[in-house]
């Protein structure tokens, strides 16, 4: 994958030289590419050239790179600069560090500073507890990556991954009002990343993992559940297992059957289908089969991979072998969460009436929802070009909202459950349709819903530490 222009905006600079080539040639020239002139800005000017940023809009990415070509070639146009807007976006990081008072004389400076500041750092150090009121881990989550399996992406390693953990710190705070740091680890051993992350637990009160892949991701998690006294989630585990189970709760009534009935085929079982077949086993669900590259997961079989031989006796209670295909014979729900493509219209056929289809392999899904939308009692994608979008942001700022508010020890088995019962709860009856089964990113109703019921969660399973003012 290239770092190059991928965007549907991009801005050219350009120096036009008014001899040789008119504006509204350029105009054109553009137009035939399938793209739009949405902004022009004059840099410089002078009697033989001008310099202009000019905003280009186009449908197809594709023609970009065509387009460009043609411009460079164009006699009198030379390209100075090209940038696309999600790239001037992140300029400098998307983040910053702001403090919450000025520090404006010297008595401020004493307070903030030495020598007050020591009377607060022996308050802590005579309890240490006092560092949740006294410092920001009471409101800070720290966002750790190893750059192992970012996005769809694999392995770009600590730096390349470093503006998603900027995203996700980004929506921390605005949907949740939580401070997040996002922090790329130049390792990928167990051991270092377990390590590393300790050392850094007192400044935060919760840590999501994100984008470690599996199985590491699994032993990394549950070695920081068991030695860290705070929240520790792998966002790609439980976020999306928590969304798709609120996806499904909703998708389910749509067609009208029950979890506890259904055949749940999932294929892909990595960080993110362990997780989800977790999830639903938890809440009910009886009859799952994964399916990975081999064909599907048996007791019958000994596997190398240690979650999946759990796996294997967990689920597939008739001890089904076979391909996806075979398997998914008289389904009646299909998740995704492996590759692109690997779905055939045929496929669906053969499953129960109106399947429920949940494609979430990003960024192309199982199967291009277009090709079955006339066979599918619903289809949800990872994408937000679709409508259902189920994505893991749906969860994390809320759920971590709850656990910082009820400072959780962590967030558990019950947080989970209710958090997506509350994301699913926020459509009401008489809005519920094959097309809308799930919030979308920005519903406020949801973020507050979420924090609510999994605190509430907390306290009746006893991880709650403190009962948030607003649950006295
Ligand atoms: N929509 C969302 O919010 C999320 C979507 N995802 C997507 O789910 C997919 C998996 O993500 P992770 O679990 O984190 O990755 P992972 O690498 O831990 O697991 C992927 C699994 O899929 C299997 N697989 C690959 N090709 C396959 C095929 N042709 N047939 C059957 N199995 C196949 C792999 O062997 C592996 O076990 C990715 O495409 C990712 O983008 C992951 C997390 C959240
Ligand atoms: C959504 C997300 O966390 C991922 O694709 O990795
Ligand atoms: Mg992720």
């Amino acid at each position: 994958m290239q770092g190059g222009i991928g965007g549907k905006n991009i801005i050219l600079r350009l120096e036009i030289s008014t001899e040789h080539i008119q504006f509204g040639q350029l105009i054109t020239l553009v137009n035939e590419h399938g793209g739009d002139v949405i902004a022009i800005d004059v840099i410089r000017t002078s009697e033989k050239a001008t310099v202009r940023d000019i905003t280009v809009t186009i449908a197809d990415p594709a023609e970009i790179d065509r387009m460009i070509t043609r411009i460079k070639k164009a006699q009198g146009v030379k390209v100075l600069s090209i940038s696309d807007r999600t790239f001037l976006l992140h300029l400098g990081g998307k983040i910053e560090m702001q403090p919450k008072v000025p520090i404006q004389n010297r008595d401020d400076l004493s307070r903030v500073y030495t020598p007050d500041v020591a009377r607060v750092c022996m308050a802590i150090h005579e309890e240490q507890d006092k560092a949740f009121r006294l410092t920001i881990k009471r409101n800070t989550v720290a966002v750790v990556s190893d750059g192992s399996a970012v996005l769809g992406l694999g392995n770009i390693g600590p730096y390349a991954a470093m503006p998603v953990m900027e995203g996700k710190a980004m929506l921390f705070k605005q949907l949740g009002s939580v401070d997040a740091f996002p922090i790329c680890l130049d390792t990928q051993d167990t051991e270092e990343i377990i390590k590393a992350i300790k050392q850094l637990a007192p400044a935060f009160g919760g840590i999501n993992l994100e984008d470690i892949s599996s199985p590491r991701c699994f032993e990394i998690e549950q070695r920081l559940r068991d030695e860290l006294d705070i929240p520790v989630f792998h966002d790609d585990q439980h976020g999306t297992a928590v969304v798709l189970y609120a996806g499904l709760i909703n998708a389910l009534k749509v067609v009208g059957k029950a979890l506890s009935d259904v055949k749940i085929v999932v294929c892909g079982i990595g960080a993110a289908g362990v997780a989800c077949t977790k999830i639903l086993l938890s809440a009910g669900a009886v009859n799952i089969i994964g399916v990975d590259r081999n064909g599907a997961l048996t007791a019958d079989e000994t596997y190398e991979h240690p979650m999946w031989n759990w796996y294997a006796q967990h689920t597939n209670p008739e001890r089904l072998s076979g391909t996806l295909s075979e398997v998914l014979k008289d389904a009646d729900v299909f998740i995704g969460l492996s590759a692109g493509g690997i779905l055939q219209r045929e496929d669906v056929k053969r499953m129960k009436e109106a399947p429920v289809l949940f494609t979430m392999a990003n960024p192309v899904p199982e199967i291009n929802p277009e090709d079955v939308e006339d066979i599918a009692g619903v289809i949800a994608t990872g994408r937000s070009d679709y409508p259902n979008q189920i994505n893991n942001v749906l969860c994390f700022p809320g759920i971590f909202r709850a656990a910082l508010d009820c400072r959780a020890r962590e967030i558990n088995e019950e947080m989970k459950l209710a958090a997506a019962e509350a994301i699913a709860s926020t459509i009401r009856p008489d809005e519920l349709n094959k097309l809308y089964i799930i919030p979308g990113v920005f519903n406020e109703g949801a973020v507050q819903q979420v924090r609510k019921k999994v605190i509430q969660a907390a306290i009746a399973s006893g991880t709650a530490r403190r009962v948030p003012r607003d649950f006295r």
